[in-house]
């Protein structure tokens, strides 16, 4: 056998559940899987959106390259009417970060959520048609998790009716920001506004950088490509640039003014809207990011399922075949939570996104009472759901042993421009640590005021606190409501022994220093709690397809039992747990990897990725991985002749003992 293909047809086979309803289950709804169907084919189909070479292509081809997709993508966005609703999922399926996502999802929303009425007529309908390309430049050389901290200046001209953008440092160079080293025209940059000398706090400001008919930089406006990043392909189609601003003087009406507003006489008006709003934008990405993460885990886990099954190790008797290593328990124990945990991802990024969608419209009617929350969850949501998604498409990886380091396994550039999300739009350690304000604040209020919304089990905190776990048996685990209790327990635990501990400190802030690596564990905590709870909500919906339900279930135990096992030290140390109870529930874990074993690559089936967005040999639907990473390895034009450039130089002269006399 050289191929896989028959033992892909052969586990198909053994499905336990109605794998296209499962496909519905996954989209969210029938119309969804039909529009994602549909565009990832358009995609899949259309050889310009090819991206199996991009690796192996040099910086600048790359990024001419990347700039003819989003040209032919926008093309076919007009000619074919997609809805805006269509174009996103056409820029999902291209796969490749470009200058529109920070156009489309940073940009736009700047606009929307902190322009008057005034800017949003003017600027949304040029930017909506790309008549002016948008980027968002927050971050600067020295400063980017502290935005309070930032350098850049804006500072009131009276006389002019003017802003004066100014980079006063080195350090102050704008830096990082996506789209604008070589094609946005305007930017949001964010900068210290000052009026008659006095410092009103960081605002936005929109700040043409070139001019539109010929693309040059503006004067006063020095701007560059930082340079390459991490792996090959990966984030380098992206152009993340330097600015540095001398003086560059733009209409007051360029101010975003919904927050706060300069008058003609340059007057500092705060609105009552909160001055959080400002950062309204990255609650927006943060939130789109965590929907993202369970696409890009469920792409790595979908390879590294379908190769375990491919791929036999071991075991062989009289000549028959050896073990697919998918049978490996020790295979199964890495691989399975990570499948799981792709579907509580998918589950609690839809939760977020109705979060997000509500706290939306209530800001717009002028009401702000859920934006703390919503900050708190969209922080800790991109926290926890980054990290694992990193993590765990490493493990991928690791999963497909060797071959999973070759670039056409496709894992190394999905972790390579995956990476960098535990980073951008929050540092996911300063995001737990925004978490962590909000539990402290929640916990120092529970004698007088209700935690509600996804704190609303701490009002509970007495049982919580007080009684044990009852499990007696590896399936008293089988119990959604055991399992929920036992993580809002050991949350409610860590979360009231850090206020204990913090109510020692006479400074609440040197306080929170000194225990923020507790801190973040309790937070960790506090967001596994709001995963795990999603997901029984989801269980508690109806879910159409013989066995569907059934399967989400064994995943949901898989999960939360998982989550458990990792961190029994926590159930333990909080006495919520005895040592036999987590010794159960590790019974239990193995005994539902048995039931995931049977519907391992039917429930990857179900999350519908092409081929072409996978990009992996070891990937393919057809698991014919032996014959096409063979074929790929002639293909690759390092083999294009059997004497590489510099054998004739510098190694055959070593052969022939001539390496003194040869010309290196
Ligand atoms: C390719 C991989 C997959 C990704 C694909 C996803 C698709 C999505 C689209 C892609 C688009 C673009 C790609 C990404 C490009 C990247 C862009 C960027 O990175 S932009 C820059 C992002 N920068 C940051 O995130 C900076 C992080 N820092 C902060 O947010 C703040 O400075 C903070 C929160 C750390 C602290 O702020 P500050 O010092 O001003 O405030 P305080 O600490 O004093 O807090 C005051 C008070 O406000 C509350 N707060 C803070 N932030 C918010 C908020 N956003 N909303 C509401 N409230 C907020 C804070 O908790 C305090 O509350 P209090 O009650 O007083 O304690
Ligand atoms: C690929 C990519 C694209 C990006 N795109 C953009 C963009 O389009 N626009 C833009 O404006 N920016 C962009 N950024 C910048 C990004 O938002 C910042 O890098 C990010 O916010 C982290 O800030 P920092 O680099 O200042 O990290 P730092 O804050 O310097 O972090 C360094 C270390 O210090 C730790 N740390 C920092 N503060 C604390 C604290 N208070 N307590 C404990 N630990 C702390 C962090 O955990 C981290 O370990 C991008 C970054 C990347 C990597």
């Amino acid at each position: 056998m050289e191929g896989g293909v028959d033992y892909l047809i052969d586990e198909r086979k053994k499905a336990q559940f109605d794998v296209e309803a499962m496909k519905v289950a996954w989209a969210g709804s029938r119309q969804a899987f039909e529009l994602s169907d549909r565009i990832a084919k358009l995609v899949a189909n259309d050889p310009i959106f090819e991206k199996f070479s991009r690796p192996m292509l040099g910086r600048k081809e790359l990024f001419k390259n990347s700039l003819r997709k989003v040209a032919h993508a926008w093309k076919l966005i007009i000619d074919l009417r997609l809805s805006e609703e269509e174009a996103k999922l056409l820029r999902h399926y291209i796969d490749e970060p470009a200058y529109t996502d920070l156009q489309w999802e940073m940009f736009i929303p700047a606009i929307e959520g902190q322009g008057t009425e005034e800017q949003k007529r003017k600027w949304l309908p040029l930017a909506r048609k790309m008549q002016v390309i948008g980027s968002y430049a927050q971050t600067e050389l020295g400063h980017g998790s502290n935005v309070q901290g930032l350098e850049t200046t804006a500072t009131f001209d009276p006389q002019t009716d003017e802003f004066v953008i100014h980079s006063p440092t080195l350090t102050s160079s704008k830096w990082w920001p996506g789209g604008t080293a070589k094609v946005s025209t305007h930017a949001i940059v964010y900068a210290r506004l000052i009026l008659d000398g006095q410092f009103h706090g960081v605002h936005g400001f929109i700040v043409q950088l070139r001019n539109l008919e010929n693309h040059t930089p503006l004067p006063g406006i020095t701007v560059g490509d930082i340079g390459m990043k991490f792996g090959n392909g990966a984030y380098n189609t992206m152009d993340n640039g330097v600015i540095r601003f001398n003086h560059v003087h733009i209409p007051r009406n360029q101010m975003l003014m919904r927050v706060s507003q300069v008058t003609r006489e340059g007057k500092f008006v705060q609105s009552d809207v909160p001055r959080q709003l400002l950062y309204g934008t990255m609650v927006y990405v943060r939130q789109k990011i965590v929907a993202d993460a369970s696409k890009a885990l469920s792409r790595a886990v979908c390879i590294a399922t379908r190769y375990s099954a491919v791929r036999r190790q071991f075991g062989s008797r009289n000549g028959g075949p050896e073990i697919q290593v998918i049978d490996y328990k020790t295979q199964q124990s890495r691989l399975f939570p990570l499948l799981a945990s792709a579907y509580a991802f998918r589950f609690v990024g839809e939760w977020l996104k109705w979060l997000y969608t509500d706290v939306k419209q209530r800001l717009e009617a002028n009401d702000f009472s859920t934006l703390p929350e919503a900050h708190a969850c969209t922080a800790g949501l991109k926290s926890l759901t980054t990290s694992a998604t990193a993590d765990g498409i490493e493990e991928c990886r690791k999963l497909c042993g060797g071959h999973g380091y070759l670039v056409s396994s496709g894992i190394p550039e999905l972790f390579a421009t995956y990476v960098p999300a535990c980073t951008f739009e929050g540092d996911n350690v300063v995001m737990m640590l925004q978490v962590a304000r909000f539990l402290v604040k929640t916990v120092s209020e529970l004698g007088y005021k209700q935690p509600v919304g996804t704190t609303a089990y701490m009002r509970r905190v007495t049982a919580l606190m007080q009684s044990n776990c009852a499990v007696r048996t590896a399936e008293e685990w089988l119990n959604p409501g055991v399992v929920v209790e036992a993580f809002e327990a050991r949350s409610t635990r860590m979360a009231v022994a850090c206020g204990q501990r913090l109510a020692k400190f006479e400074n609440p802030e040197e306080g929170f220093a000194e225990l923020s690596a507790d801190l973040v564990e309790a937070s960790l905590a506090h967001c596994q709690v709001i995963v795990v709870s999603k997901f029984v909500e989801k269980l508690q919906q109806e879910i159409p397809g013989k066995g569907v339900k059934r399967l989400l279930e064994v995943l949901f135990y898989v999960y939360a039992l998982f989550l458990l096992h990792k961190h029994q030290g926590d159930f333990l140390a909080t006495g919520y747990l005895t040592p036999k109870q987590a010794s159960l529930a590790n019974d239990q874990l193995r005994i539902l990897y048995s039931k995931v074993r049977p519907n391992a690559i039917a429930l990857v089936d179900s999350f519908n990725h092409t081929d072409h967005l996978l990009s992996s040999i070891l990937g393919r639907y057809d698991g014919n991985v032996y014959p096409k990473l063979y074929e790929a390895a002639f293909n690759d034009p390092f083999n294009d002749s059997d004497i590489a450039d510099g054998i004739h130089q510098y190694v055959q002269p070593m052969l022939r003992q001539e390496l003194h006399s040869a010309k290196l």
